[in-house]
């Protein structure tokens, strides 16, 4: 038995447009997130991908429907609680562009109460880097880096926090065939080492058809997630 790290229901998210009228985005959508669970999430441009990523981070808020995070410690956001444990790599990597890139994947641990000895934190993020073949970049700051580099840096840094989840928007939007290929084995094997789940939004159908689960929204619905809610308990539930 365990506790699901995400459970989402019903959820809508409606945006004002600039002509006063509305744009419904998502309608009714019901998730389930296991630990370790390993989900690609696809649907043509303008879908809703980002969008339904950036609810299940608890940054953007529904405008219908609720989200838990069972497993999760959260804390109280302005409107609502966030979770603890979740990592976000965004579309465009958004790195601080006054550190290197090792600086840059040791900050989140830097910043915890009781942060590791440097020593160790930058050798961990070496090894890290070096895992996805980046370690020749440490020293080098984030606007020397093309955009797949530092894609795969924030990439790197989520997996530096130790997260429970790992959601990425198009983590290899910008990578040729072979290293997308490469960056996800090593994804893959970061990830099972760690115990993280992932959701990873693509448009690459080789990238989702190695993930295990499939989501797809199209027209607002996503499908292929609530069946997971609906039809089994946590307990039966694959990652
Ligand atoms: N803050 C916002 N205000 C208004 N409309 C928004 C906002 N955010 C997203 N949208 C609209 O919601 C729709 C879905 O956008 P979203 O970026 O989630 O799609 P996506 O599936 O991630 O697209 P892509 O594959 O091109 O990245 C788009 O029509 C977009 O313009």
């Amino acid at each position: 038995m365990y506790e699901p790290l995400l459970i989402a229901r019903g959820l809508t998210r409606v945006f004002k447009q600039p002509d006063g009228g509305e744009r419904r985005v998502l309608e009714g959508i019901d998730a389930l997130i296991a630990p370790g669970a390993r989900i690609a999430l696809t649907g043509p441009s303008g879908s809703g991908k980002s969008t339904l990523l950036n609810l299940l981070a608890g940054l953007d808020r529904p405008s219908g429907g609720h989200i838990e995070w069972p497993a999760l410690d959260t804390w109280p956001g302005e409107n609502g609680p966030r979770p603890r444990g979740v990592a976000q790599v965004f579309q465009f990597a958004s790195l601080l562009p006054a550190l290197d890139v090792l600086e840059n994947v040791c900050l989140p641990r830097q910043l915890e109460d009781h942060p590791p000895p440097f020593d160790a934190l930058r050798d961990e993020g070496l090894r890290r880097l070096a895992a996805f073949g980046l370690d020749a970049l440490a020293h080098k700051l984030p606007e020397e880096l093309s955009g797949g580099q530092a894609h795969r840096v924030a990439m790197v840094r989520a997996l530096m926090a130790r997260p429970r989840l790992i959601l990425a928007d198009e983590p290899t939007g910008q990578l040729d065939h072979a290293t997308a290929q490469h960056f996800l084995d090593t994804l893959l094997t970061e990830a099972d080492a760690a115990d993280i789940a992932l959701l990873v939004a693509t448009h690459d159908a080789d990238i989702a058809a190695r993930l295990p689960r499939q989501w797809r929204l199209a027209q607002g619905r996503l499908h292929g997630a609530n069946e997971a809610l609906s039809a089994t308990t946590p307990a039966q539930e694959a990652p």
